[in-house]
C-alpha cells in the first residue's frame, strides 16, 4: 500500500461527487448527464484508487452504494431481501478470472462449473410479492434496500400477473425482473412526444425507469412497458413447495406461473462456454428489437451460490459482461440537409466520428427545426450519440457545459438543397418539406410512381420496379420523358420482353388521353387526392384558370382549407412544375375541359351519404363523382338526406337511413345511374309506393 498524494485525494473526492450527480440524475430524475459508458469509466477508477489506497474509502462512496434513495411521493417498500448490483467484466480475459476466483473459493475447478447466461435487460429493476398467488406489492429497487412503492403502477403491465398460473406455488414469493421498451415503441411514444409537444426521453431506459415512477398509474397504462422476470427470490418462501436447485430451474417455475422471461437464456459450462455465449449475444444484440447492455452470468447451482454470498453492493456468484455503450460523446462538426424521397427536409448531424456500441458513427439524425430547438444544440456542441439496433443514430443531448467559442446556430434553409424549390412548411407541422415534387430528384421515383399509379395518369404496366430501374439508369427524369421512351430501348431492361416493352408503350400512348381531375391528380401536389383533384377541376374547369388561382380563389373551393390551397398555391408558383407541364402537353397529353357551367348538374341541392365499401370505386371517388353532378356529400344520415349508397358491410348508417324513411340503392343501381346522369340522361327514380 502506497501513501496516496493530495491529488489522489482530491481525484477520489471529485469523482464522487460526479458519481453521486450522476446517480440521483439518472436513478431519481430519469435524466442523466453523463453517458453510461462515462458513468462506468469514473466509476471503475474510483474502484481503483479506493482499492490502491483503503485509506481513502468511505462507507458511503458511490462504489459501495446501488442505486440511489427513493424518490418523495412514493410509499416506502422494505426490500426483505437486499436488491443489488452486479460486479462488471469489461473483456474475456475478465470473465476467465471471475470463473477462476469462484473456483478458487469453492475450491474447485471453474471450468467445470455450470453458469446460466441471459442478456442483461437496460431497463428499471423491480420486485413484485405475490401472496397466495396475488399480487400484493410492486417496489423499484431504490437505494437496494428501500424501494419505491409503485404498485398500482405496475398492475397496469400485462406482462405482470396479477394472479398466477399453475398452483405449485408457495404462500408467499417474490420475483424480480426488469422493465424495459421495446425499440420501436420507444421510437413511436417519442415521435408523438415531439408533435404533440410532450416531453422526449433520451432511450428506453430512461422512458421505462421514468413511466414507471409516474405518480398517476393511467400514465404509466399508456407507456409500452414490458415486464421480463429474472430471478425468483428464495429467502422469502417455504423452500418445502420448491425442489429446483438452480437458477434455470427456477427460470422455468416462472415461465408456468405466467411470466415471461428471456428464451435466450442458456446454461453453459466454464469460461469458454461464457466467452462464446457473449460472442454469439453480441452477434445478435442489434437485431433484437431491444436495448441489451451486457449478458448477466449466474453460478446456476444455488446452493453454491448461498456458498459464494455477496460483498457490499454486489453477488459474487453473478457477474455482468458489458457490451460496448449505445451512447457516446462527441463533436457536432457541421448540419446538412437531406431530401426524402416524399419531399422532408431532414437535418443530419455531421459528427466527429466515433465508436458507438462498436460500429462508427458519423451521422446521425436531428429529426426536425422543432427537433433542434428542444435539444438547444449548435454547430461545435459536444452532443451524446445514441445508436441502438437497427434504428438510424440519433442525437439525444447536448453538454452545454462544454460549447467552445465559435459554436454557431443551425440555419434552416429556406429552398431545397437538391433542387433549389421553395421549402414550405406549414404552421402546425413538424416537418418541412421539398416544394419541388415532380422536378426535386430526391423525390423522382415517387412521385413517378404516383403519376402512373392506376387512380392517376393510370399507366398499365409501368410498375415500381420498373420505375425503379428508369431512373436509375436516367433514362427518365420527369413524367414527360416517360412518353418518349422507346419500345427497343425499353426491351434492353431486365425481364423486359418485345411484347411487353411494345404493351408499355401502347399503354403510354393510351394514357396521353386523360381527364382534368386526373391529371390534377397525378401532379401529386401534397394533400390534393382524388376528391380535391376532382373539385378543383370542377370549380375551375381549365388548368390555367387553376394554376392562375390565388389562395383566396382556391380557398372558396369545396372541401379546399387553407392548408390544401396554400399547398396548390405554392406548387404552381414553381417555375419547373409549369415547365413540366408544358412538357407534358408537348408530348400530346391532352384532357377534356370540364365545362364549368354548362354542365348539367341533376342533384343541385341534394345531399348525398355514402356508406360500406364499394367494389367499383373508392368512396373519394365516388363523392367527387357526386359532386360533380351538384351533389353535397354528407359523413352522416339525417332527416334531409336524399339519398344513402350503401356498400358492402354497411352499419349504422344504414339502419339510420331505414328508420328515417331516406332512400337507400345498393352499388349497382347507382353505377347505374352515375352513368346515365354523367351521360346527361334523365334517371326514373323508384317508386315510393
Ligand atoms: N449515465 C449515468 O449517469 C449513470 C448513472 C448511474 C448508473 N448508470 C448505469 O447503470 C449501471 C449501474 O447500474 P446498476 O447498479 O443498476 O447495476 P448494473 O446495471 O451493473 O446491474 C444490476 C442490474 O442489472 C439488471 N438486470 C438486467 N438483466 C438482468 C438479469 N438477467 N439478471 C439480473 N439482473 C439483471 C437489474 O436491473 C439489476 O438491478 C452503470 O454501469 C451505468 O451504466 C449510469
Ligand atoms: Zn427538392
Amino acid at each position: 500500500m502506497t501513501q496516496p498524494d493530495p491529488t489522489i485525494r482530491d481525484e477520489a473526492v471529485r469523482l464522487r461527487a460526479e458519481l453521486d450527480d450522476a446517480n440521483y440524475r439518472y436513478y431519481v430524475l430519469d435524466e442523466p448527464r453523463l453517458t453510461d459508458a462515462d458513468y462506468d469509466r469514473k466509476l471503475r477508477r474510483l474502484q481503483e484508487i479506493e482499492a490502491e489506497h483503503p485509506d481513502l474509502a468511505t462507507p458511503d462512496s458511490p462504489t459501495q452504494r446501488v442505486g440511489a434513495a427513493p424518490a418523495e411521493g412514493f410509499p416506502e417498500v422494505r426490500h426483505a431481501v437486499p436488491m443489488l448490483s452486479l460486479d462488471n467484466a469489461f473483456d474475456e480475459a475478465e470473465l476467465s478470472a471471475f470463473v477462476k476466483r469462484i473456483g478458487d473459493r469453492l475450491e474447485l475447478d471453474g471450468e467445470t462449473l455450470a453458469f446460466c447466461c441471459e442478456p442483461k435487460l437496460d431497463g428499471a429493476a423491480v420486485s413484485l410479492v405475490y401472496e397466495k398467488g396475488r399480487l400484493v406489492s410492486g417496489a423499484t429497487r431504490g437505494d437496494g434496500r428501500t424501494g419505491e412503492g409503485i404498485t398500482s403502477n405496475l398492475k397496469t403491465l400485462k406482462s405482470i400477473p396479477l394472479k398466477l398460473r399453475g398452483k405449485e406455488w408457495p404462500d408467499r414469493l417474490e420475483v424480480r425482473g426488469e422493465v424495459t421498451m421495446r425499440h420501436a415503441d420507444f421510437e413511436a411514444m417519442n415521435d408523438k412526444a415531439r408533435e404533440e409537444g410532450g416531453k422526449v426521453f433520451a432511450n428506453p431506459r430512461n422512458a421505462a425507469a421514468g413511466s414507471l415512477r409516474q405518480l398517476d398509474p393511467r400514465i404509466t397504462d399508456k407507456r409500452p412497458l414490458m415486464f421480463t422476470a429474472y430471478q425468483l427470490v428464495q429467502e422469502t418462501m417455504s423452500l418445502a413447495n420448491i425442489d429446483t436447485p438452480t437458477h434455470s430451474g427456477q427460470m422455468a417455475l416462472l415461465r408456468e406461473w405466467g411470466f415471461r422471461t428471456s428464451r435466450l437464456l442458456e446454461v453453459v459450462t466454464g469460461s469458454q462456454g461464457l466467452i462464446d455465449y457473449c460472442r454469439r449475444l453480441g452477434e445478435r444484440r442489434d437485431a433484437l428489437g431491444y436495448d441489451i447492455d451486457g449478458v448477466v452470468i449466474k453460478v446456476d447451482d444455488l446452493r453454491l451460490q448461498r456458498e459464494l454470498g455477496f460483498v457490499a453492493r454486489a453477488p459474487r456468484w453473478a457477474i455482468a459482461y458489458k457490451f460496448p455503450a449505445q451512447e457516446e460523446t462527441t463533436r457536432l462538426n457541421d448540419v446538412e440537409f437531406q431530401v426524402g424521397r416524399t419531399g422532408a427536409i431532414t437535418p443530419v448531424a455531421r459528427l466527429e466520428p466515433v465508436s458507438v456500441a462498436g460500429v462508427t458513427v458519423s451521422n446521425a439524425t436531428l429529426h426536425n427545426a422543432d427537433e433542434i430547438a428542444r435539444l438547444g444544440v449548435m454547430i461545435g456542441d459536444s452532443v451524446v450519440v445514441r445508436r441502438a439496433g437497427d434504428v438510424i443514430p440519433q442525437v439525444v443531448r447536448v453538454l452545454e457545459e462544454y460549447r467552445p467559442d465559435g459554436a454557431r446556430e443551425i440555419v434552416f434553409p429556406e429552398r431545397c438543397p437538391v433542387c433549389d424549390s421553395q421549402i414550405e412548411r406549414l404552421e402546425g407541422e413538424a416537418v418541412a418539406r421539398c416544394s419541388g415534387g415532380l422536378y426535386c430528384p430526391a423525390q423522382r421515383k415517387e412521385a413517378l410512381k404516383h403519376f402512373a399509379s392506376r387512380r392517376a395518369m393510370d399507366i398499365d404496366g409501368l410498375g415500381e420496379k420498373l420505375i425503379d430501374a428508369l431512373v436509375e439508369r436516367d433514362w427518365v427524369r420527369t413524367p414527360a420523358d416517360l412518353f418518349r421512351l422507346e419500345a427497343e430501348r425499353l426491351a434492353e431492361l431486365p425481364r423486359m420482353a418485345k411484347k411487353s416493352s411494345d404493351n408499355l408503350v401502347a399503354a403510354l400512348e393510351k394514357a396521353k388521353s386523360t381527364t382534368l381531375p386526373r391529371f390534377i391528380f397525378a401532379l401529386g401536389i401534397r394533400e390534393v387526392g382524388e376528391a380535391t383533384a376532382a373539385n378543383l377541376a370542377r370549380h375551375f374547369g381549365t388548368l390555367e384558370a387553376l394554376m392562375d388561382a390565388d389562395v383566396e380563389a382556391l380557398e372558396a373551393v369545396e372541401d379546399v382549407g387553407p392548408v390544401v390551397a396554400a399547398h396548390v398555391h405554392t406548387f404552381f408558383l414553381q417555375p419547373h412544375n409549369r415547365e413540366t407541364i408544358e412538357a407534358l402537353r408537348a408530348q400530346g397529353v391532352t384532357w377534356e375541359e370540364e365545362a364549368v357551367a354548362e354542365r348539367p348538374q341533376p342533384l343541385a341541392g341534394q345531399t348525398w351519404v355514402l356508406t360500406g365499401t364499394l367494389e367499383s370505386m373508392t368512396r373519394d371517388e365516388g363523392k367527387a363523382r357526386l359532386q360533380a353532378l351538384g351533389a353535397k356529400v354528407a359523413g352522416s344520415v339525417s332527416k334531409k338526406t336524399a339519398c344513402l349508397v350503401a356498400g358492402e358491410a354497411a352499419g349504422s348508417k344504414l339502419t339510420k337511413a331505414e328508420q328515417l324513411g331516406v332512400e337507400v340503392i345498393d352499388e349497382a343501381t347507382f353505377m347505374v345511374r352515375l352513368a346515365a346522369w354523367e351521360a346527361g340522361e334523365t334517371v326514373e327514380e323508384e317508386d315510393e309506393t
